[in-house]
């Protein structure tokens, strides 16, 4: 018999633990499985309670249907690596296959639901169309556990809409997250350094508009860089852009100058003709950000600018860092990355890292966890928490 905090008694119930199991892949191989590792204390706890634990978890962005390259398959078997115990799986979601394997679960034994995201009902913004399939997913557990931070900031079917049919708590990751972004929101030491990249532009931007009012300084890189360059009247050949984007970063240009916050932008990039596809040699070339050719596109921020930010970042108290600087999975492109992470490990105060792929780039790029104050799991996650917005996966929670 075991309990398991804020559920009670679990031994012998099916307990549905959403996770964020969205690791990098190499094809099938995983490139960097620090999620799945962040998802083990609270499967653990809750199986060495007896609770037959049944973890469900997305993988990209599949678009409402199975699609093979996104499987949970090897994440599953990583996980019963990671547990030291046969992780059964299932190979759908809330089908024949899911309720047998949940059938056949024995007290203290774990199984994998297939991505959740093959199932429209999952992402639909229509409610009805949502909470059936979350009726689907609640059906086979007992009580639920919320433990995947990484997707808390979005209003899905197996982040919200379960919560509200299956008795439920926060698990040991999400409290644990929260308490350290509680941090950077309440009293944060200055100067007040955040890093933004990555390629989820549109989902990202809105943050800067809150930011703004807290930050001291405001370092753009990644795909971020290409829409803010295109406000200052650059052109940028055919790097990521979000065009309908540009009137929101001409007018958070205006403000940051107003407020006397200080956007750093890159002052050179690395750009390729190509996008690094693996069949050929990268030909990386440094241009002025301002002279960006019609053909390229840009792909790391510069040696200067990489520079920049570190000087930037010299001396910062508190530093919150999402999204990679460049396609740091390729070598040429992973200088950018590579100069941020080295100069968060230099900081003499709170330097969070935050997101799948950029927790993933310090990883991979052979840097040290302990040598910052704390690698969070989420990034989209972290950043609407900074902004003070209302996580819908919390909130579902406590109300
Ligand atoms: N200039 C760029 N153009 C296209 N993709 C980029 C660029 N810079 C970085 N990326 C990509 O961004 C991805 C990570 O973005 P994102 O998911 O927003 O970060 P995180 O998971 O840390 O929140 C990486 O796979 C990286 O290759
Ligand atoms: O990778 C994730 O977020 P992150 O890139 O913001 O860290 C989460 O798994 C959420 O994925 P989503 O942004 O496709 O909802």
């Amino acid at each position: 018999m075991g309990s398991y905090p804020g559920l009670g008694e679990v031994a012998g119930k099916r307990v549905l633990v959403r996770s964020d199991l969205n690791v990098p892949l190499d094809g099938s191989t995983i490139t960097d499985d620090g999620r799945i590792r962040a998802s083990v204390p609270t499967i653990k706890a809750l199986a060495d309670a007896g609770a037959r634990v049944v973890v469900t978890a997305h993988l990209g962005r599949p678009k409402g249907t199975p699609d093979a390259a996104y499987s949970l398959a090897p994440v599953a078997a990583r996980l019963g690596e990671l547990l030291g115990a046969p992780v059964a799986f299932a190979t759908d979601t809330v089908g024949e296959s899911a309720r047998s394997t949940v059938a056949g679960l024995a007290d203290g034994q774990v199984a994998v639901l297939e991505n959740v995201r093959f199932n429209a009902g999952e992402t639909s913004k229509d409610e009805a169309e949502r909470g059936a399939f979350a009726d689907e997913l609640a059906a086979l557990a007992d009580a639920f556990v919320s433990d995947g931070f990484g997707v808390v900031h979005r209003k899905q079917a197996s982040v919200y809409d379960v919560a509200l049919r299956l008795p439920h708590t926060m698990g040991a990751l999400v409290s644990a997250e929260i308490e350290v972004l509680k941090r950077l929101t309440e009293t944060p030491e200055r100067p007040y350094v955040v890093v933004l990249g990555g390629s989820k532009v549109s989902d990202k931007l809105g943050v800067i508009d809150n930011l703004l009012g807290k930050a001291d300084k405001l370092l753009i890189g990644g795909g971020m860089v290409f829409t803010f360059l295109k406000a200052q009247g650059h052109e940028v050949g055919r790097s990521l852009l979000e065009d309908d984007q540009v009137p929101v970063c001409i007018e958070y240009l205006r403000r940051a100058e107003e407020s006397g916050v200080e956007i750093v932008l890159p002052s050179d990039i690395v750009v390729d003709t190509e996008f690094p596809s693996g069949d050929t040699e990268p030909q990386p070339i440094v241009v002025p950000a301002s002279n960006i050719p019609a053909s390229s596109l840009g792909l790391d921020i510069g040696p200067d600018a990489a520079a920049a930010f570190a000087e930037a970042l010299a001396g910062a108290r508190t530093v919150f860092w999402n999204g990679p600087m460049g396609v740091f999975e390729v070598p040429a492109f992973a200088g950018g990355t590579r100069a941020v992470a080295e100069a968060l490990t230099k900081i003499d105060g709170l330097s969070v890292v935050g997101g799948g792929d950029s927790a993933a780039a310090v990883r991979t790029l052979g840097f040290e966890e302990s040598a910052f104050g704390h690698i969070s799991t989420g990034g989209g996650a972290s950043l609407e928490y900074l902004e003070g917005k209302e996580l819908p996966g919390v909130k579902v929670l406590e109300d």
